[in-house]
C-alpha cells in the first residue's frame, strides 16, 4: 500500500470476478469515502487469455501465471474467486505467506481446509474474510461472528443453495422440467463449475460446514454433515407436498442441544404457512435462532454476479479499513468449543412417507402397527389410486418422531408383503397438513 492506493490482485475473472471489477470500478468514489484510499486492481488471473469476456479491461491486466500476482511487491490483498480446492488452496496459503491478505468466495476451500488457512493468517497477522462463501449476497457470516457474539445460538436452518432453490420454484410454480432449470441456472451463472456438488447437495453441506462452525465455535467436518440433495426429488413428490399445503425445498440444518449437534443438507417439505416455503428462485433465507434474542431471519440472493461481488468487496473494505488501524488479523478465533454429534435416537423431526402398496382390506393397519411399534404417530395418512391393477398409493405424514425409530419402521415396512415400494421419504419442517382438493 502507498498512502493513497490499495492494490489488489484478482484471482479469476468469471460471473464473480467479473462482478468485483464492476463494483470496484463502478463505486470507486465511495470506497474512497469509506476507506479514505483508492483501491486498484493491478492484476487478474484467468485460465484463457483469448476468451470473449462480458467485461472489458486492458490486455496488460490479464495474465496466466500466478507468480505475477503471489509475488509481486506492489499487490496488498488477493481476491481469489477461481473456485475448487487446487491451486486455489497452494495461491491462498503463498498469499499468506507473502504477507498478502485474502478475501476469498470459496466454500469448497473453507469447508475443507478453513483451518488451516485461518491459522496460517494468524501467524501472518493476516486477514483471510470469506462472507461470500455462504449465501451470495447476505451477510450472515458477518452477523453470526459479530452480531450475535453476545448470544448461545442454537439453531441455524435454511436455503442455501440458489441453483436447487431455482430448479425447484420452476419445477413447483410452472411444472418446468428438472434439466431445463439446471440449464438456465447454470446459464444464469448460479450454478458451480460442477453443478453435481449443487443438485447433490454437496455445496449446502459445505456452506452448513461454515455456518455450523462460525454458530457454535465447533471444528465442523464435511463428513459429519448427512447430505442428500435433489436429483432424486420427482414431479410427483413435488405435486403430492402441495396437494398437503407444502413447498419442497432444499434445506440445511444445524441444531444443538443437551444431546449434541446434528448438521444436515437434505430436501425438506415446507409447509406454505412458514416463511420459508416463499423463498423462491436463487433467494436463499437462513433462521438463526439465539438463546437470548429468539429468532430472525436473513433472506436475499443466494448466488449470481453482483450480489456476490457486493459480499466480496465489502470483505475488501474491511480489510483495508484494518491496513489503516494496524489491526490485520487480530479477528481471527481459533478456540472451538467441544464437539458432540447426536444419535440418531435424539434427532427428532416430522415426515412425509409415499409408497406403493397392494389395494387390500388391512393395509392401513398394517402400516400403521409398523410406525407405532416404532412409537411414531400419524398426522395425516391419505391413499390414492395407483395406474397399476390392485396397488394403491399410500401418502403419510407422521408427527415429531426420532429418526433411528423412522428407520426401523421405514426398514420393516420393506420386508412387508403387501408393500411394493417406497417411493420417498422427506423430513417435513411447520404447519399442520391438509389434504387440498
Ligand atoms: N457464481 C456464484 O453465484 C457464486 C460463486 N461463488 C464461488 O466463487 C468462486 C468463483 O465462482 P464463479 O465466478 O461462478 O466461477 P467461474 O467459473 O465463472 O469463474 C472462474 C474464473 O477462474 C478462472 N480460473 C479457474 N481455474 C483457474 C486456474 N487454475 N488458473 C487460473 N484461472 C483459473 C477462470 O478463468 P477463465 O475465465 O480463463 O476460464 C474464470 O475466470 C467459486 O469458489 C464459487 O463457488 C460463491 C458464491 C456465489
Ligand atoms: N452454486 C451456488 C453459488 C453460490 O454459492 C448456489 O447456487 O448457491
Amino acid at each position: 500500500m502507498n498512502n493513497e492506493t490499495v492494490k489488489v490482485g484478482l484471482m479469476g475473472f468469471g460471473t464473480v470476478g467479473t462482478g468485483v471489477v464492476r463494483i470496484i470500478q463502478g463505486h470507486q468514489e465511495d470506497l474512497v469515502k469509506q476507506t479514505g484510499l483508492s483501491i486498484q486492481v493491478e492484476k487478474i488471473l484467468v485460465q484463457n487469455l483469448n476468451k470473449k469476456r462480458s467485461l472489458q479491461v486492458p490486455s496488460d491486466l490479464l495474465t496466466t501465471n500466478a507468480y505475477e500476482i503471489l509475488y509481486s511487491p506492489d499487490i496488498d490483498v488477493v481476491i481469489e474467486v477461481m473456485g475448487g480446492i487446487h491451486p486455489a488452496k497452494e495461491y491462498i496459503l503463498t498469499a499468506l505467506e507473502q504477507g498478502k491478505h485474502v478475501v476469498t468466495a470459496n466454500k469448497d476451500l473453507m469447508a475443507l481446509h478453513g483451518e488451516e488457512i485461518l491459522s496460517k493468517a494468524k501467524e501472518k497477522q493476516c486477514d483471510v474474510f470469506y462472507e461470500a462463501s455462504v449465501a451470495g449476497g447476505i451477510p450472515i457470516l458477518r452477523a453470526l461472528i459479530e452480531s450475535f457474539s453476545s448470544d448461545r445460538i442454537t439453531k441455524i436452518m435454511g436455503i442455501i443453495n440458489g441453483t436447487t432453490n431455482y430448479i425447484l420454484s420452476k419445477m413447483s410454480q410452472e411444472g418446468a422440467d428438472y434439466q431445463e432449470a439446471l440449464q438456465e441456472a447454470q446459464a444464469l451463472g448460479y450454478a458451480e463449475a460442477d453443478p453435481t456438488s449443487d443438485v447433490e447437495g454437496l455445496d449446502a453441506a459445505r456452506k452448513m460446514v461454515i455456518l455450523s462452525t462460525l454458530g457454535f465455535h465447533i471444528p465442523m467436518k464435511l463428513d459429519e454433515v448427512e447430505v442428500k440433495g435433489i436429483s432424486q426429488v420427482t414431479k410427483e413428490d413435488i405435486a403430492y407436498a402441495k396437494k398437503l399445503g407444502y413447498e419442497m425445498k432444499l434445506l440445511g440444518l444445524a441444531e444443538q442441544n443437551g444431546k449434541g449437534i446434528e448438521v444436515s443438507v437434505e430436501p425438506t417439505l415446507v409447509h406454505k404457512s412458514h416463511p420459508l416455503a416463499s423463498v423462491h428462485g436463487v433467494f436463499n433465507a437462513i433462521y438463526v435462532h439465539g438463546e437470548a434474542v429468539g429468532e430472525t431471519m436473513f433472506y436475499g440472493p443466494g448466488a449470481g454476479e453482483l450480489p456476490t461481488a457486493t459480499s466480496v468487496v465489502s470483505d475488501l473494505v474491511t480489510v483495508v479499513k484494518n491496513m489503516k488501524l494496524l489491526v490485520n488479523g487480530q479477528g481471527i478465533s481459533s478456540s472451538y468449543k467441544e464437539k458432540k454429534l447426536k444419535a440418531d435416537d435424539h434427532k427428532y423431526a416430522k415426515y412425509f412417507l409415499r409408497m406403493i402398496v397392494s389395494d387390500q382390506p388391512g393395509v392401513f393397519t398394517q402400516i400403521s402397527q409398523a410406525l407405532a411399534e416404532q412409537n411414531i404417530s400419524l398426522a395425516t395418512i391419505v391413499q390414492q389410486p395407483h395406474p397399476k391393477e390392485k396397488q394403491a398409493e399410500i401418502i403419510i405424514i407422521t408427527h415429531r418422531a426420532a429418526k433411528s425409530s423412522l428407520n426401523q419402521a421405514l426398514s420393516q415396512m420393506e420386508n412387508m408383503a403387501i408393500v411394493s415400494e417406497i417411493k420417498s421419504c422427506y423430513r417435513v419442517e411447520g404447519g399442520e397438513a391438509e389434504w387440498l382438493a
